[in-house]
C-alpha cells in the first residue's frame, strides 16, 4: 500500500492548465473509430481511462497513432469496419469505455467480451442491457445481465422510442450508437438531460440527429449522413479543474486560475454552486471552441455559506460532489445533497466513501439514501488516514481537504487519481507556498 502525506500550506498561487475532458476525450476516439477519414485531436486526456478507451478500439482493428503523449490520430474504419476482437476488450477502471463500447458494438456482426478491473465489474449494466435487448440486441453478463463480464453477439437492430428513467450520459449515448446501425430512427425522451458531448459531437460529424427540450431522434446513417472523421482539440475537463476551484475558495490565502475549461452548460453545476455558496469567482475569456465553450476560470480565497444541491443540478455535477462535499463541510452552515442515488453506483459508492472520509477529518456528515446532509464549519477539518479505495475523485478531494486541515493527512492509494488527472500531484506541489 503506497500514501501520500499532505499538511496545510501558506500560501496557494497558481496558474494550472488541467488536462483535457475525460468524457470529450472518450468520444473523440470512439467516434473517429468509426467515421471515414483521419481526425487529429489535440490535447487528449491521457488518463487510464481513456488509454482504456483507446487499447479497446485498437482490439476493434482501428489504427490509432499516438503522436505525443496528449496528441493522437484516429484513422477511422468507417461503419462496420470493426473486425471482431481476438481477446476480451478490457475497459480498466472507465464505466464510460464499457457502457459506450456495447452500444456501439450491439449492432456488430461479431463477438466480443467487455470486461474491467473489480470497481467495473461490480457497477450495474442492465441500465444499458435492457434497453440494448430492446433494440433487439443480444447480450448477456454475470448477475443476469447486470455485471461486466458484458458477452455481446452483435447483429440487427431496431430503433424505436425509448424514455430515459436516469440521467446517465453513458445510457443516453449507448443507446445513440447502437441506433447508429439500427434499421429505424430512434427517439429518446425522460432524463435526456445529461452531459450533450455525444449529441454535439455527433451533429458535428454530419449524423442526423435532432436535439429538442423534451426528446432526441437520430435516423440511421446513410451515404450523404455517415460520419465523417472531426479533428479537434479537446478543452480542459471542468470535472478536475473543480478540485482546484474547491482548493482556491477554502483556503485562507488563494488564488488559482484554471485556462481553458469546458463550460458546457451540461458540465457547470459546480461552478453554480460555488457561486451560491458565495465563492469569489471570475469566468474570463469565453469563447467556443469546435463544439464546445470555453473559458478561463479564476478564484479567490472566500467565506462560503451552505447550500442545497438537488434536482436538475445534480446530472450537471455528479463528478464533483466528493469536492464540493469537502467545500461544504469548510462552508457556515448546512448543505443537503439529495436527488444524487447515482453516486452509489460510481467507481466507489460515493455517498458511503465521501461520508466515512470526510466524518474521518471531523466533518459532520449524515449519509442519506440518496445523498447527504453536512453541517459545515470553516477550520472544523483535522489530519488523519485516508483511503482512496482506488476512487481517483476520492484521493484528489482528500488531498484539497488536506490543503486546510489541522495535522497530517495521509492519502493510500494516492495513484488512482491518473485515472480521470495524471498530473495531478506535480500541480498540486506546484500551487502550494510558504509564508
Ligand atoms: O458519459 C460520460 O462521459 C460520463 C457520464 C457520467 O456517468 P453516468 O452516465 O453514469 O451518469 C459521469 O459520471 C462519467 O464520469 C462520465
Ligand atoms: C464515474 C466516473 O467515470 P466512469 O463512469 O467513466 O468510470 C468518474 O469519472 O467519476
Amino acid at each position: 500500500m503506497t500514501g501520500i502525506t499532505l499538511t496545510a500550506p501558506g500560501r496557494l498561487r497558481g496558474v494550472i492548465q488541467v488536462p483535457g475532458d475525460k468524457s470529450i476525450s472518450h468520444r473523440a476516439v470512439l467516434f473517429n473509430a468509426i467515421a471515414t477519414g483521419s481526425a487529429h485531436i489535440a490535447n487528449f486526456l491521457p488518463g487510464a481511462d481513456c488509454l482504456s478507451t483507446v487499447a479497446c478500439v485498437r482490439g476493434l482493428g482501428v489504427t490509432v497513432e499516438q503522436l505525443g503523449e496528449r496528441e493522437l490520430v484516429v484513422h477511422g474504419a468507417g461503419l462496420g469496419g470493426f473486425r471482431e476482437p481476438a481477446d476480451v476488450l478490457d475497459c480498466g477502471n472507465s464505466g464510460t469505455t464499457l457502457r459506450l463500447l456495447a452500444g456501439l458494438l450491439a449492432g456488430q456482426p461479431f463477438f466480443t467480451v467487455l470486461t474491467g478491473d473489480a470497481s467495473l465489474r461490480s457497477r450495474p449494466q442492465r441500465r444499458i442491457v435492457v434497453p440494448l435487448r430492446a433494440m433487439g440486441a443480444q447480450i448477456d453478463g454475470r448477475a443476469e445481465g447486470d455485471r461486466a463480464p458484458l458477452a455481446i453477439r452483435g447483429g440487427a437492430l431496431r430503433g424505436g422510442h425509448y424514455e430515459l428513467p436516469i440521467a446517465s450520459a453513458q445510457v443516453k449515448s449507448a443507446l445513440l450508437l447502437a441506433a447508429l446501425s439500427a434499421d429505424s430512427p430512434i427517439t429518446l425522451t425522460g432524463r435526456i438531460d445529461s452531459r450533450d458531448h455525444t449529441e454535439r459531437m455527433l451533429a458535428a460529424m454530419g449524423l442526423d440527429i435532432t436535439v429538442a427540450a423534451e426528446q432526441i431522434t437520430l435516423r440511421p446513417p446513410t451515404a450523404a449522413t455517415a460520419p465523417a472523421a472531426l479533428s479537434l482539440r479537446v478543452p480542459g475537463d471542468p470535472s478536475s479543474a473543480a478540485f482546484w476551484w474547491v482548493a482556491a475558495a477554502i483556503h485562507p490565502d488563494a488564488e488559482l486560475v484554471t485556462p481553458g475549461v469546458c463550460l458546457n452548460p451540461t458540465r457547470t453545476g459546480a461552478l453554480d454552486v460555488l457561486r451560491a455558496m458565495g465563492a469569489a469567482i471570475e469566468v474570463v475569456n469565453e469563447r467556443l471552441e469546435g463544439s464546445e465553450p470555453v473559458g478561463d476560470v479564476v478564484v479567490r480565497s472566500s467565506t462560503l455559506r451552505g447550500t442545497t444541491i438537488a434536482g436538475a443540478l445534480i446530472p450537471r455535477l455528479i463528478d464533483e460532489i466528493p469536492i464540493l462535499a469537502v467545500a461544504a463541510a469548510c462552508a457556515d452552515g448546512e448543505t443537503v445533497i439529495r436527488d444524487a442515488h447515482e453516486l452509489r453506483a460510481k467507481e466507489t459508492d460515493r455517498i458511503a466513501t465521501v461520508a466515512a472520509g470526510l466524518s474521518a477529518m471531523g466533518a459532520l456528515v449524515e449519509p442519506t439514501a440518496d445523498g447527504m446532509v453536512i453541517t459545515g464549519r470553516p477550520g472544523q477539518l483535522h489530519g488523519t488516514t485516508l483511503d482512496s479505495y482506488h476512487d481517483h475523485r476520492l484521493a484528489m478531494a482528500w488531498a484539497i481537504a488536506a490543503l486546510v486541515a489541522r495535522g497530517e493527512t495521509t492519502i493510500l492509494e494516492p495513484a488512482a487519481a491518473a485515472v480521470s488527472y495524471p498530473g495531478f500531484w506535480q500541480a498540486l506541489a506546484a500551487v502550494q507556498e510558504t509564508v
